[in-house]
């Protein structure tokens, strides 16, 4: 491995001094870098990756027996190690395929079991079948937090036009706010509660269910008639009082940030009905087969990767803007910040030892064209570079609005253009002389013109985003996180990280009621515990 990265920092120190538009004098550039595969189009030509830089990153993987790793996910070994679970969420989305063994048992009839009956309760509350107390359901509220909210919340706004169920609502933040705002004009007699948690145990999504059962009590009989649970902790559903028919389980060896192809995906079954949340599914699976298949120069997610590698470990740029060209993603860099930044942002190797390089970008974003009048600004030219990831659909929805689309489109492509090439002083001196500015006012109404250029970006293009281009699209990040994760040597699958909050909250707790002077506690979380206490 250390050859690989060496050899990979040689060719990222050579590429400092390149222009990438210089690259462009090969006439074939936008070609050889850009891949297409299940109607999904990649380049990556906007960058200042070249043949050699290519085969450096090739061989990352290759040395980090990326083949191998692969083989072992699918096949269901426990690549979690530190949680000693296999990593099967390509199982919930393997409907038409072959068994998938853990510890010797295949977990495909179990899948498609519990997938069946999701499906059926999913068109019986569509249809009414299933009601509420006072009638048929219109409103359901989806009660999770992490991966138990980003990916039906992601999805189910992605999918707005595919939407002929009920109503979809999530409360995940404890804040009661949350929960306040968006029960505000439902009707607790014809509102599905859905509470979705892995472990059933989650402190947010638990007070949050507590909260909704109460509100619901007041209207109805029975209020647990009216939940669902999404868990693998089913004596935990049943200690709720949720009946076991209303239970959709599923196993460990599900991460929470993997987990909307499974039970957890019931808010968006109901929501677009589950025909078409099959066909979400069938685009993971033809991700996956793609994945598994295609030469690593001409895979989506490796190259996504790839790319990914050479802009953070390689160049040193310690940010990622994910920009989609598509209002209905509006909710896709929160999900995608979840699927990478808790996969990836660890400090240690599978092996226990610190990692040499950084783990993983800050990965952060928002739709275009909005983010141009917000914070374009700082990457076209802010002292910081951040490779920019474009994604924008060939239709829309909207066959009527088709300026709005083109317009968007344009708007996508001009962006890349800018970063790439920038404007010179002479262009920017132009301008300024144009305006009526001459001699020194001149030169400094100019300086403050020049875009340098150079920033590099990549530019993922999709069909119209149907469920089944959906669901290509979020298993082509699951994969590129997991390509990333293998050629840095971590375990993608746990999240250690984010125990030590969870702990010391509950300790204060009792410092904030008043009922602990906490002692142990630094004085700055004391004075702040004091102010907020009022006393
Ligand atoms: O589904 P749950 O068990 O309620 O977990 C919800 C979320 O909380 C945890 O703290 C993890 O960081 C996330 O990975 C998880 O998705």
């Amino acid at each position: 491995m250390t050859d690989a990265w060496n050899e990979l920092a040689e060719k990222a120190e050579a590429a400092k001094s390149r222009r990438i538009e210089d690259l462009f004098a090969d006439p074939e550039r936008a070609a050889r870098f850009s891949a297409s595969a299940l109607g999904l189009h990649f380049d990556y030509s906007k960058t200042a990756l070249d043949e050699d830089a290519m085969a450096a990153l090739i061989e990352l993987a290759e040395a980090a027996d990326l083949a191998g790793a692969r083989k072992a996910m699918f096949s269901g070994e426990k690549i979690n190690t530190t949680e000693d679970r296999a990593v099967l969420h390509t199982a919930l989305r393997n409907l038409d395929g072959g068994p998938i063994l853990v510890d010797g048992k295949d977990v495909m009839p179990e899948v498609r079991e519990t997938h069946d009956r999701m499906a059926q309760f999913a068109e019986d509350v569509r249809a009414g079948r299933i009601k509420g107390q006072g009638g048929a359901i219109t409103d359901v509220v989806n009660i999770g937090i992490g991966g138990s909210d980003l990916g039906p919340v992601m999805a189910v706004q992605a999918l707005a036009p595919y939407h002929d169920g009920p109503r979809c609502h999530f409360i995940s933040n404890v804040d009661g706010a949350d929960a306040t705002d968006t029960l505000k004009g439902l009707d607790p007699a014809r509102t599905l509660v859905i509470v979705a948690s892995k472990t059933f145990t989650t402190i947010e999504t638990m007070t949050n269910a507590q909260t909704v059962r109460r509100w619901m009590a007041q209207a109805v009989a029975e209020p647990a008639a009216q939940f669902a649970a999404l868990s693998t902790a089913e004596d935990l559903t049943a200690a709720f009082g949720i009946a076991p028919e209303r239970v959709f389980g599923f196993e460990d060896w599900v991460g929470g940030r993997y987990s909307v192809w499974g039970p957890i995906g019931l808010s968006l079954m109901i929501a677009i009905g589950a025909e078409r949340f099959d066909d979400f599914l069938a685009g993971g699976a033809e991700m996956d087969a793609h994945f598994r298949e295609a030469p690593l120069a001409a895979n989506l997610p490796v190259l996504l990767a790839l790319t990914g590698i050479w802009h953070n470990q390689g160049l040193g740029y310690a940010t990622r803007a994910v920009l989609p060209y598509e209002q209905r993603l509006l909710r896709l860099p929160a999900y995608l910040q979840q699927l990478e930044m808790e996969s990836n942002g660890k400090r240690v190797t599978k092996g226990g030892e610190v990692l040499e390089r950084a783990s993983g970008p800050i990965v952060w974003g928002e739709p275009g064209t909005n983010g141009q009048h917000a914070f374009y600004q700082l990457l076209h030219q802010g002292t910081q570079i951040v490779p920019c990831e474009f994604m924008v659909g060939i239709e829309g929805h909207e066959p009527e609005l088709r300026d709005h689309h083109i317009l968007l489109q344009a708007n996508c492509l001009a962006q890349s253009e800018a970063m790439m090439r920038g404007r010179g002083i002479e262009a920017a001196r132009a301008i300024a002389a144009d305006l009526g500015f001459s001699g020194a006012e001149l030169e400094r109404q100019a300086a403050q013109r020049v875009f340098e250029g150079n920033r590099p970006s990549v530019t993922l293009i999709y069909p119209r985003l149907s469920p089944r281009v959906l669901g290509q699209i979020v298993a082509l990040y699951e994969h590129r996180v997991f390509v990333e994760g293998v050629i840095l040597g971590i375990n993608s699958f746990d999240q250690w990280g984010v125990e030590l909050g969870k702990e010391l909250a509950k300790a204060l707790e009792p410092v904030l009621r008043g009922d602990s002077d906490g002692a142990g506690k630094d004085g700055s979380t004391l004075a702040l515990a004091k102010v907020l206490r009022g006393s």
